[in-house]
């Protein structure tokens, strides 16, 4: 099969989060299961382009209508660690790409609805026909609304999209000047509740919602979610979309890739280990506190990694760190804000635990400092509000580093308690799980976790061995999205 991920985000070269990690991997598992795969990108100034090989321009004028004018596009074409990756580069004044970050300007929701319409003319004009075309997030999902409103009648009739929603908090809100932007330009037609319309803001339309109406199959990154995104408020006012389309919606677990995060071959840790010298992590460990000068005692090491966002339930990892000091142990955190407030809250925090020999906290997005971190910590915290699947837990797991989580999303698919879960053997349970939001219930799960590395650190030790065994790898997923692929292909 041909297929071609549009997508705004592609680690190691565009990393906000999860969704880059996602659209590598599982473009990788698909090419070694023999399908050629494409991905199509926005060409930021801020990308790493240290992690891109053989950069050449690959179409040199492309003229992407927007508002009844064009806007003048050079492709730009190289290899991301072995992913044949298309960038488009814009020239105009709105300097779509050239912002110095990847989210957060104000007109995003143009700077988004440009880039799906440049990714299809660019597709159009090169005569590339892919059988999938692959989307993801808010960011990409007037793909399929023009693709098989305006495309589709320029000769892309076959192409079938399958829209993969990361995050439903983001949903791409614009007003109805986007419709004209793009070439959608019956008002009337697009601006209804079954088509664009916002099902709670009559003035606006919604790019997801588009996404959702508009592909052949649509789906969350876990199976707890797409539950939860149906009949529950963490759809973000979607849930009646998806009942209405239920018929094409359904979860399927991300994968983590176990190139890049494998504790036997990762680049970025000093001491390779595996569950055959799982001694050999007490040696990251005590990098990891030379690195971010910590005391070297024989203390218990907990860590928080990914954004500080609302939706990671910053409050409980506010908590666990003070929790986890009172109780001797020592926290690393990881974290980069998406809001001034939160930002400005961990900063204070940072300046109040400075001179702690057993904390650190490191703003920012640090992927080398990451990977020491998941090798180098004995438990992994993650507390969210909601979690659409969640990668870090499953990191962790891989690294032997015990994932405490709140039983929402994809931590209840893949995190199984060691003292409660009923649907696991004892020998198959692979961490602590937490289910109301509240320091109570954080420090139920996370103190059970602390009290069996102080007082059985052989069970401790055997129940981070039992988390290295699973596997979460891209294998199942990437069956799974194969099966969707030839199901709506022949449709
Ligand atoms: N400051 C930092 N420095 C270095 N690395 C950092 C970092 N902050 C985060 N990371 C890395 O980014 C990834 C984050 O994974 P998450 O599952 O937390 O994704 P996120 O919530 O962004 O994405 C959304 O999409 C993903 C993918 O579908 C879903 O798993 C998730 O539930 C959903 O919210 C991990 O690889 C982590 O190591």
């Amino acid at each position: 099969m041909y297929i071609v991920h549009i997508a705004s985000e592609c680690a190691p070269v565009i990393k906000a989060g999860g969704l880059g990690d996602v659209v590598y991997g599982l473009s990788r598992e698909l090419e070694i299961r023999g399908h050629c795969v494409e991905i199509i990108l926005p060409m930021y100034d801020c990308m790493r382009y240290d992690q891109i090989w053989g950069l050449h321009e690959a179409y040199r004028d492309l003229w992407v209508p927007w508002y009844g004018s064009t806007i003048h596009c050079t492709v730009f074409c190289g290899w991301v660690h072995g992913r044949l990756c298309f960038f488009i580069q814009p020239h105009s004044g709105d300097n779509f790409f050239n912002r110095g970050h990847y989210y957060g300007a104000l007109d995003d929701h143009m700077r988004f609805a440009f880039f799906s319409k440049a990714a299809l003319e660019f597709l159009l004009v090169s005569n590339k026909r892919p059988d999938i075309i692959h989307c993801h997030d808010w960011q990409t999902g007037l793909v399929p609304v023009m693709l098989f409103e305006i495309y589709k009648w320029h000769g892309m009739w076959n192409q079938r999209v399958c829209y993969t929603i990361h995050n439903f908090k983001h949903q791409g809100i614009a007003g109805v000047d986007v419709l004209w932007a793009t070439g959608l330009n019956n008002e009337p037609y697009y601006f209804s509740y079954d088509r664009l319309r916002d099902n709670f803001n009559d003035t606006a339309i919604n790019f997801m919602k588009g996404g959702i109406v508009y592909s052949n199959f649509v789906n969350t990154v876990s199976p707890h979610h797409a539950w939860e995104a149906r009949y529950s408020e963490v759809g973000c006012g979607l849930g009646h979309t998806l009942e209405i389309h239920h018929h094409k919606f359904g979860g399927i677990l991300n994968g983590i890739d176990y190139n890049i995060w494998n504790p036997e071959l990762d680049n970025y840790i000093p001491y390779h280990y595996s569950v055959d010298n799982f001694e050999e992590k007490a040696k990251n460990k005590k990098a990891l506190r030379e690195r971010l000068l910590l005391r070297d005692a024989d203390k218990p090491l907990v860590c928080y990694i990914g954004r500080l966002d609302d939706q990671k339930g910053v409050h409980l990892v506010h908590h666990s760190i003070y929790y986890s000091l009172n109780r001797g142990a020592q926290f690393v955190l990881l974290g980069s804000p998406t809001e001034s407030a939160i930002g400005s809250w961990f900063w204070h925090e940072k300046c109040h635990l400075n001179d702690n020999p057993d904390c650190h906290l490191e703003l920012g997005f640090n992927e080398e400092l990451a990977h020491l971190i998941y090798a180098g910590a004995d438990i992994i915290v993650v507390p969210s509000n909601y979690e659409p699947c969640g990668l870090t837990q499953m990191i962790g797991l891989k690294y032997g580093t015990i994932p405490i989580v709140r039983g929402v999303g994809g931590l209840l698919n893949t995190v199984f308690d060691y003292d409660y879960d009923e649907l696991h053997l004892p020998e198959e349970r692979n961490g602590y799980v937490f289910f109301q939001p509240d320091n109570h219930a954080l420090e139920s799960a996370l103190g059970r976790a602390l009290e069996l590395w102080y007082t059985s650190p052989k069970e401790f030790r055997q129940l981070a061995m039992q988390g290295m065994a699973y596997d979460y790898s891209w294998n199942h997923p990437g069956e799974k999205y194969l099966g969707v692929y030839e199901h709506i292909r022949h449709k």
